[in-house]
């Protein structure tokens, strides 16, 4: 069994002011998308990048980038993951986002069989999911027929819910605003991130 690890970096950082959520600095010189890719790596067998607009800007992280229809949201970057995986001989997908730079290390271990999604502190986490290759027709017809939301995919194609301690903080703390930003540089430098 081949896994494909998905980075989805696309969207459109408005609470951020706009610019690439992923290439902003966790500490000097370390970027949330490089901690993405430091805990991603290891649990896959290749990471791909899943963002709309010009992918050279993305050229120095030497991933292969799949571009998606802006404002289709993060459903249409799965697809493109799906869709690359099964031309490229990968059984499933794992999917992550790139503004979240905590996640846990061992995320498709304990996420198992797919589908399977995350779950932490009662709130769903679709877009930490595994997928197996074959609902790229299910989503491709979802999103056809405009169902555009992550939790409504994950439920029509049958994901499990996998729950996730809070402990010492939510390793699914996405950054959305510059507050959030701060928040996350100081749990770095602290080392409660391991
Ligand atoms: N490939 C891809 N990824 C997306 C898209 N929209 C959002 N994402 C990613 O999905 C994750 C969650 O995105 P959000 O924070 O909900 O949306 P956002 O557009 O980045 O930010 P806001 O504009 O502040 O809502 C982030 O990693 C985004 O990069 C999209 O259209 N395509």
């Amino acid at each position: 069994m081949r896994r494909l690890g998905l980075i989805l970096a696309g969207g459109q950082a408005r609470r951020m002011g706009g610019g690439d959520k992923g290439r902003l600095p966790l500490a000097a010189g370390y970027s949330l998308m490089q901690s993405v890719i430091d805990r991603l790596g290891p649990q896959c067998d290749a990471l791909v990048l899943s963002a709309n607009g010009p992918p050279a800007r993305f050229a120095d992280m030497g991933l292969p980038v799949l571009g998606d229809d802006i404002g289709a949201g993060p459903l249409a970057g799965v697809l493109a993951g799906l869709d690359y995986a099964a031309v490229h001989g990968f059984s499933q997908v794992l999917s992550v986002a790139a503004d979240t730079p905590f996640f846990p290390r061992d995320l498709a271990q304990r996420l198992g069989a797919a589908p399977a999604i995350a779950t932490s502190g009662g709130a769903a986490h679709p877009v930490f999911g595994l997928w197996p290759v074959g609902v790229a027709q299910d989503l491709r017809a979802a999103l056809g027929a405009g169902r555009l939301r992550m939790i409504g995919f994950a439920d029509q194609v049958g994901a499990r819910r996998v729950d996730f301690a809070v402990d010492p903080f939510d390793p699914f703390f996405n950054i959305n605003t510059p507050a959030d930003l701060a928040v996350a540089q100081q749990a770095f430098s602290a080392g409660c991130a391991l």
